[in-house]
């Protein structure tokens, strides 16, 4: 999968060119910081591209040639890890194992590979800014350069690559879902003067897809001593406040606290 967004980024201009577009509810967007012209956030050093997987899977004529095999192979494991995640934390709630699936949190995946090219002045920028995800889980691929960090009790701590491993985040939906049960991970990318950085965030979220399904706190999990924190809300609403906001390091869940 590494290779084939490495191919992406690395082919010919006019090609990669052809792709370009910030039509966000487009199949298959490629750009650089979605939040470009939405918000006053902070310009970061990285080029993406972007794939709504599911629900409507892209024909591979959709997809750029050098990475269709790869994306598609990849979106077939990332829902079945997917599938076993959304179970494993159903029962970490004490609710059925197909709770959070029932609720369609896997109904969509989004696909984001991003491209961190050098920076020859590291300390003057950031890969990306600091920001908690709009999904309700992400599972990312990264490759052995690191730069990925999360915040930890007010430090921020590397997430140094592991061979084989995928990071998995808790996103802001599931934190929105679960009345904070679980808090989704605040995370960010340091830019680096030598190597090229690429990874690989499967988002579980329709994102910007019409989508009318209103969450909200789930309400096994409220009680008189656990009332709501958060109205209900859409994906789609959330998303497009998210996207306005852009990745500034603040957190967009306050906007629907009650
Ligand atoms: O590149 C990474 O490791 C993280 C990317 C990320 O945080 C995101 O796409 O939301
Ligand atoms: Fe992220």
């Amino acid at each position: 999968m590494r290779d084939g967004v490495r191919r992406f980024f690395e082919q010919d201009l006019e090609v990669k060119k052809s792709y370009f577009s910030r039509e966000a509810t487009n199949k298959f967007v490629y750009n650089s910081n979605f939040d470009l012209y939405s918000s006053t956030a902070c310009v970061n050093w990285r080029d993406s591209f972007a794939c709504y997987m599911s629900p409507d899977p892209p024909t591979p004529e959709e997809l750029p040639v050098v990475c269709r095999g790869a994306m598609i192979e990849h979106w077939k494991h990332m829902m079945s890890l997917g599938a076993l995640l959304f179970e494993l934390l159903s029962e970490a709630l004490g609710l059925s194992s197909d709770m959070l699936k029932s609720m369609d949190c896997m109904k969509g995946l989004f696909m984001i590979c991003h491209y961190y090219p050098p920076c020859p002045q590291p300390d003057l920028t950031i890969g990306t800014n600091h920001h908690s995800d709009n999904s309700f889980l992400t599972i990312l691929l990264q490759d052995q350069v690191g730069g990925l960090q999360i915040l930890h009790q007010d430090c921020w701590v590397d997430v140094s690559p592991i061979p084989g491993a995928l990071v998995i985040n808790i996103g802001d939906f599931m934190q929105l879902i679960t009345n904070d049960k679980f808090i989704s991970a605040e995370h960010r990318v340091l830019s680096n003067r030598t190597e090229t950085r690429i990874s690989v965030a499967s988002f579980f979220t329709t994102n910007l897809l019409p989508n009318s399904t209103v969450y909200g706190p789930i309400k096994e999990l409220l009680s008189q001593e656990n009332p709501p924190i958060y109205r209900d809300f859409t994906l789609e609403e959330y998303t497009k406040g998210y996207v306005k906001k852009g990745l500034n390091g603040t957190s967009h869940l306050s906007y629907l606290k009650l």
